[in-house]
Parts: structure tokens; sequence; C-alpha cells
């Protein structure tokens, strides 16, 4: 059979084929997106699950005239194949390739940059009002799914697109997950269905009832009791969407491309907003990924034939992460205080081991960033140890919640930042580069980061001492297979470990960046040079007198740092040398001003000088030339 695929490079092509056709690209839409996720890697479950809605939306919409946004993002591989992206999208989440999330830059298809959740209301609603204001005639869509629908944000939006009365359209896409299954009160109230059996009894009940109204002196109490719980069972997610001002629709088949093409010609007619929820199967079409949502939401390469992952090498390391997980399990076993909170990320926070063993100490609040870091605010003030382990990216998102909630009380949370650094392949929108910047301008907190995984474990056990708030960061992906030993030495705070002494030059160097700098320092041993390695630990705070005192008798310091350059943790250094008058020569090694794009980790630190090899480079050439000065003096 000849394939249609290739065939539709724009929309409009799309719009081309007859409607029998359809099941057929759908077809081939997953085989495509199954093979290219195979081989590279990427978001596999949400993107299989909404081919149907991507066909019909660009079916039944024109694209880029309409503008479509999709929220995260992650699910937007099919309309990537469809709007003229095919030849690049065996390059998809690679250096230089494809984005895995919409892109402007990228087309003009993508109208919105995402990669965090719960924005497409909002933005939408912006380019809704703003068509109105130019005049345009153009129809404004955003698809969000259940998980996302968490969020605060998603819902301020929703009341503000209420208010105005805006016409656009809201797609609910609820295929009952967020990364594993999606939590919480509202989630519980979508998933209830309207079955024949709650109209039987909403109908049986009322006319019981009813026969209790001429009985004066009946339990009147009981009776309004039975009524309100009728009604509770009668009440309907569209009721709650209604209740926006929203008219509803659903809830519908989302793989029913007839239904769904229907439905959306009428909901574009509405004058105001509209929304239309659709029931959706994350993986859809693709086994393994339809039996194992949670696996498949992100995943490495895999075999497609049976959706096998390759076992990793005997000897590789622990991640931070899975270090993480174990440690903090191991902690609460003699702690009774500790409390671990997640924002729908138990698996890729390492918590999940934490949730099976104390499910009564463990909560997942849904997509809700600030909501945890400020519940994680009241446990503390009940004298409890609450420790909230989020991506340094969507930690972002709860920076007046720690500022504001947490340290301005000087609570005792601790804040496990995972992903701090280079990510990979996720890109710009998910580096945790800004981390060190942002916490460490906030008074009482302390902010550290480990070198390898032995260190994390001691900020760990450290962070639960102390009586107030304390940040630790570390890296996406494998730890270096130190030893962890049986017993976890706390840590002083704000003590920094010399780990290589040498007249020649000071590396200060923090987290990750600890190992490149020792790596270079012992390089550059083997041709004469000889230089100190200072393990920082702590950015906030400093260890100050030791770094003065290292640093007044070297003929320079090198900062090192996976974290901007803008008020990180070199800037800290440069500051307390300035506060004090000391002079010497400082060189900055960091990420630059500017957003940085996608690659493998080891691509991203090549190409930004943030490795062993481009360190020693750097300062052989300083060290050249500090001789050729010396010689001239
Ligand atoms: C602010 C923020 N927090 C967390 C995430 C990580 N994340 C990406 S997708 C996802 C689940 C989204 O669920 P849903 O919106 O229902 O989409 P589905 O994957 O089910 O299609 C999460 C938690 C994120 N991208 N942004
Ligand atoms: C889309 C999203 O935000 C997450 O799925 C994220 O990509 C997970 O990243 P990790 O693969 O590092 O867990
Ligand atoms: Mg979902």
């Amino acid at each position: 059979m000849e394939r249609l695929l290739p065939q539709i490079q724009s929309p409009e092509q799309l719009k081309a084929l007859d409607k029998k056709q359809l099941p057929q690209l759908a077809r081939e839409l997953r085989e495509q997106i199954v093979t290219t996720v195979a081989a590279n890697g990427g978001h596999l479950g949400s993107s299989l699950g909404v081919v149907e809605l991507t066909i019909a939306l660009h079916r039944v919409f024109s694209s880029p005239a309409d503008k479509i946004l999709w929220d995260v993002g992650h699910q937007a591989y099919a309309h990537k194949l469809l709007t003229g992206r095919q030849e690049q999208f065996p390059t998809l989440r690679q250096w230089q390739g494809l984005s895995g999330f919409p892109k402007r830059k990228e087309s003009v298809h993508d109208v919105f940059d995402v990669g965090h959740s719960s924005t497409s209301v909002s933005a939408a609603l912006g380019m809704a009002v703003a068509g109105d204001i130019l005049g345009a005639d153009d129809r404004i869509v955003a698809v969000i799914g259940d998980g996302s629908l968490t969020a605060g944000m998603a819902f301020e939006a929703l009341n503000h697109a209420g208010h105005l009365k805006q016409k656009m359209v809201v797609i609910l896409n609820d295929n009952e997950m967020s990364i594993s299954r999606n939590v919480g009160a509202l989630s519980s109230f979508m998933s209830r269905k309207m079955t024949s059996d709650t109209f039987i009894r909403f109908k049986k009940e009322t006319e019981t009832l009813l026969n209790y109204i001429p009985g004066i002196g009946r339990d009147l109490v009981g009776i309004a009791k039975r009524a309100e719980e009728s009604l509770k069972s009668f009440m309907t997610p569209g009721m709650l969407f209604e209740g926006f001002g929203f008219d509803y629709f659903g809830p519908l088949d989302g793989h029913n491309l007839e239904d769904l093409m229907e439905t959306l010609k009428n909901a574009a007619q509405i004058k105001g907003p509209v929304l239309l929820h659709i029931l959706t199967k994350k993986g859809k079409g693709y086994e393994p990924a339809e039996k194992n949502p949670a696996k498949f939401h992100g995943i490495g390469p895999f075999d497609p034939q049976t959706g096998e992952v390759p076992a990793p090498a005997a000897a590789t390391p622990p991640s931070y992460t899975e270090v993480f997980g174990r440690t903090l399990v191991d902690l609460a076993a003699t702690d009774q205080r500790i409390v671990a909170i997640t924002a729908a990320m138990a698996e890729g926070t390492g918590l999940k081991p934490f949730s099976q063993t104390y499910p009564q100490r463990f909560y997942d609040v849904g997509i809700a960033e600030q909501h945890a870091v400020t519940f994680a605010a009241g446990l503390a003030a009940r004298g409890l140890r609450p420790v909230v382990a989020i991506y340094s990216t969507f930690m972002q998102r709860a920076f007046d919640q720690v500022l504001h909630d947490v340290c301005l009380q000087n609570l005792p949370v601790t804040l496990a930042l995972d992903r701090g650094g280079l990510v990979g392949a996720d890109g710009p929108t998910h580096h945790g580069a800004f981390d060190l910047s942002f916490l460490r301008s906030i008074p009482n907190l302390i902010v550290a980061a480990p070198r390898d995984e032995y260190q994390l474990q001691r900020l760990m056990k450290t962070a639960l001492s102390v009586d107030g708030p304390f940040a630790y960061r570390y890296p996406r992906g494998k730890g270096t297979g130190t030893l962890l030993p049986e017993e976890i030495e706390p840590v002083a705070i704000g003590q920094s470990e010399l780990l290589r002494e040498g007249p020649d030059g000071l590396l200060i160097a923090i987290g990750s960046m600890v190992q490149q700098a020792l790596a270079a320092a012992e390089q550059l041993a083997t041709e004469g040079i000889d230089l100190g390695v200072l393990d920082a630990r702590f950015i906030k705070p400093l260890d100050r007198d030791r770094m003065i005192a290292l640093a007044e008798n070297a003929p320079f310091v090198m900062t090192v740092e996976e974290n901007v350059l803008q008020g990180g943790f070199g800037s800290a250094v440069l500051e307390m040398f300035s506060d004090v008058g000391l002079q010497v020569p400082v060189i900055r090694i960091g990420i630059p001003d500017r957003f940085i794009e996608q690659g493998s980790q080891a691509q991203l630190y090549d190409s930004l000088g943030l490795n062993a090899e481009h360190m020693a480079t750097r300062i052989r050439k300083l060290v050249k030339l500090e001789e050729r000065h010396q010689s001239a003096g």
C-alpha cells in the first residue's frame, strides 16, 4: 500500500486527503513516532495519544493563520510531522536537530515556545485578545492535558477567559495520567463518568425523596443529606467548566476521528470560550506504551519491537537521583519528622521507593510546584522536616514561595533540586542553569552542591540537622561511582574541602564541575603546572577565610560552575574578594548569558568549555601569559 505520510508536507495537503485515508495516516504517524523515539529517546506516550486529535485539528483549523498551542509541548510530534518537518524528524532532540517541543523559530506552525506545563490557556487567551484588538479573523486553540490542568496557572487562565467571554477553544486531553497516574481531587472528579448507573440511582433516590415529602416529621436531616449526595453524584466535569463561563462539550472519544472533526467544527463556531473534553489513551497504538505509560512518558533509546530498554553496563554507577531516593528512605527510618513531597515527578526525582516505604509521609501534589513549597512550609511550621524534591528548572516557578513562605520565616524546609545544570536533550526549557543565582540571593537559605554521590548524602544529612532552610542541587545522570559508606558523616556548614595543593593557580569549583577541575589539574600536573583545587561545596555561606587565604598566595583564581555566570558562584567569590579588597585575577568558567540549546550533556559541556580539556587549555594560556609577564618584568 502506498504510504501517505510522505505526501503530507503541509496541513493543506492533509486537508486534501479523503476522510477514509485518515486512519491509515494515523497508523503511519504512530509508526514514524515510535521509530524515531526508539532511536533518539523522547516523549512517546503523550504524542501517540493525540495522533487523531492532531489530524482533526489540522483538518478543521487552518494553521498557521489559526493558532494551535500545545501545553508542555511533549505531545507535539504528530504536529511536527504534519507541518513540514518529516525530513528533519530523525534529528529529534539531537544536537542542532529538531526540538522535542514546539519552537517558534523552528516553524510558523509552532506559535508558542513551551516545555514547562500549564501555560497554554494563558498564552492562547493572550493571542485571542490580541487577535480582537488587531482585528484578525483567526481562531485560537489550546490543548492541555489533565495533568497540566492541575496547576494553578491553568485555572487562573480559565477564570480570566470566562470573565472576558473570550472566543477560544480549549481542548482538555484527559488520559487520566500525568507522568504517573494523575492525582488529586480534580482528577477523581474528572474521571467520574456519567454512567447510566448514576442516572438510575439519581432517579430512584429522587423518587424516594419525593415520597417522603407528604410525611411531615420524617428525618429531614437525613432527607437533606441524601439529596445532597444525589446531587453530588449528578455533578459532571461539564458543570465545573460551565461555572468558569465555558461552553462544555464532551467527554468524547479522542480516538474517534469523525466525532472529533465534527465537534471541533461546531466548537469553532461558538462566540465565547469553549472547552472540549476528550478521553484518550496514553501510548495509544503501541502496546508496550499502553501497558506501561509511565515508563514510556519520557524514555531513552529502546528496541521498537519489544519496548525493551538496553540494560546498563554492569559497572554503571547509580544516578544522583537514585542515591537521593535511597538515602532519603534510610534517613526517614530514624527520623519520623521527614516527609517527602513531589510535584508530579515521583519517578523523575527518585521518590518512588520513599512513596512505597512510607506512603503516609509522601505527598504527590500534582503539577503544583508553588503549592508544594508552601505546603512544605506549613509542615515545617509544625515541626516536621519536609524534603521537597523538584527539578531545578521547575523550581523557578516557586521562587516567591521559597523566599516568602520558607526563607522569610527561616523554616526548616529542605529543597532538593534535581537536574541542576545542563540536562541534555530537553534543551533550554529544562536546563537547570539558574538555581545557584536565584537561590543565593535569598537571605537565610543555605545553598550547596555535591561533587559526588557521597557528598550528596552528606549534604542531605546536614540539611536535616539545620534549623532553617537548606537547598542542594545535583546533576542529571550517573554519579561518579564513589564509595558510599554505611555511616554518613555530616558536613560543617560553609566548609569547603581542599582536594589538591599547588602554587601555580587556584581552581575553586562547585558541584559537578569539581571533578572536571580536578581532572584538568591532574592533566596539567603531568606538564609541570601545579594547581590547587578547592571544592567550595557551599555557595552560601562561602568558606570565606579559607578562600581568601588560598587566593592571597595564588597567581590567579579560576571559578568553575555549571550555572549561569550572571550572579552565580563565580560572582559570589568575586564579590567576596572585592568586599575584602583582595586583588587577584579571577577567571570565571560557567554557562554564558544566553539560553543553551539541546544536545547530549557531553556535547553541551564541550561547546561551552565546561570540561577538563577546555579548562586545561585556558589554564595553559594563562600560565604562559603569567610567565611572559614575569620574564618581561
Ligand atoms: C511546571 C512543570 N512541572 C513539571 C513538568 C514535568 N512534566 C512534563 S509532562 C508532565 C505530565 C503532564 O501530564 P498531562 O498534561 O496530563 O499530559 P500527558 O503526558 O498525560 O499527555 C509533567 C509532570 C513540566 N513540564 N512543567
Ligand atoms: C516534558 C517534561 O517536562 C518531562 O517529561 C521531562 O522531560 C523529564 O525529564 P527527565 O527525562 O530528565 O526526567
Ligand atoms: Mg494526561
